[in-house]
């Protein structure tokens, strides 16, 4: 059973009058203990929404939501309350995400607190020691407030306040993306190391191919609200099929010249989020599409056992 099963989500958004931005459309994934799937797109392609509505921070307009078998969406507060210790989430800016008025200790400690509540202080203490050192974290950083530590300090808080409720899954909102290059790698590896240790699922939103590259065992590659491509990574970086997957990693990485299909560069302007689409979302920009693109409903379809792409001619030449 997966951990985490989003089935035909859409989340549209009003913004006044009857306009809507259309942020997620029929998008569905799933992931499974110990792997880690990333999410990648350009910026508005939906990935916070989807990371959100995973949490049920938000909730969708269309679709469900199960976290190990459990509907989400249908759980009342007490229970949502209670599945959020074991499905957490890591965002972009820690410093952001910690309170500056606690000291590390507390902002650690106070997830077991709210979901664990009749813990001795003892034992307490002793995770939240435990935690904090199983993070890379000196032991004497517990006493510091947020201000006086370094970025990369403050994310291993963020991740040691996550990790303290041993989660099942954890969604990783571009996690690392404020941090220095190398203070990167050794977040990563942590992240690793970690999901390693303890057998967490990870939903990993990036925008940055390089870092998706490296953490992931699957990827879904998302445009305009629209899963347009699905495999496992290391097949996917190998041999794009969608032309927006194959702009993508072209624009920032060396082509590797036994992919099957040609790199694609994409043309015009992106649509409108406010605009609704029924054929291809990449209609426009895309340099093999044609006229019927515009007017079909081009979805997700296998094009091997565990590869899907939503494209109606990936191979077309001209790109
Ligand atoms: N609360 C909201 N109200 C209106 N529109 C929203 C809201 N939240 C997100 N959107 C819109 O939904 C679309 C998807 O946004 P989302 O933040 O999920 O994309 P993203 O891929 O995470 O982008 P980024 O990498 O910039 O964070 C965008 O057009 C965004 O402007």
């Amino acid at each position: 059973m997966s951990l985490l099963k989003l089935a035909n989500v859409s989340k549209e958004f009003p913004v006044g009058g009857a306009t809507r931005v259309y942020a997620l459309d029929d998008v569905s994934l799933s992931v499974d203990a110990g792997e880690t799937l990333a999410i990648i797109g350009e910026s508005g392609s939906g990935k916070s929404t989807l990371g959100r509505l995973a949490l049920r921070l938000i909730e969708p307009t269309h679709g469900s939501v199960h976290f190990q078998g459990t509907d989400v969406l249908a759980l009342p507060p007490a229970e949502l309350r209670r599945l959020r210790a074991k499905l957490q989430i890591i965002f972009q800016e820690p410093f952001e995400s910690l309170n500056p008025r606690m000291r590390v200790a507390d902002i650690v400690g106070e997830p077991l607190a709210i979901h664990q509540p009749n813990i001795s202080a003892a034992d307490r203490r002793a995770r939240v020691s435990a935690v904090i050192e199983q993070v890379g974290l000196a032991p004497d950083m517990a006493r510091r407030y947020p201000g006086e530590l370094s970025g990369g300090q403050q994310q291993r808080v963020g991740i040691a306040r996550a990790i303290v409720t041993r989660p099942a899954l954890i969604v990783l909102d571009e996690p690392t993306s404020s941090l220095d290059l190398s203070v990167r790698a050794q977040i990563l590896q942590l992240l690793a190391d970690l999901q390693t240790e303890l057998g967490m699922g990870y939903l990993f939103i990036s925008h940055d191919i390089h870092t998706v590259r490296y953490v992931s065992d699957r990827i879904a590659v998302m445009y305009r609200g629209r899963v347009v491509e699905t495999g496992p990574s290391e097949r996917v970086f190998a041999d794009p099929q969608h032309p927006y997957t194959r702009a993508l990693l072209a624009a920032a990485l060396p082509v590797d010249p036994d992919q099957e299909l040609p790199p694609a560069r994409l043309v015009g302007e992106p649509l409108s989020p406010t605009q609704r689409v029924t054929g291809c979302v990449l209609y426009g920009r895309c340099p093999v599409s044609e006229e019927k693109c515009v007017q079909i409903d081009v979805r997700l379809a296998p094009i091997d056992a565990d590869r899907q792409v939503a494209c109606v001619k990936p191979g077309a030449p001209g790109s």
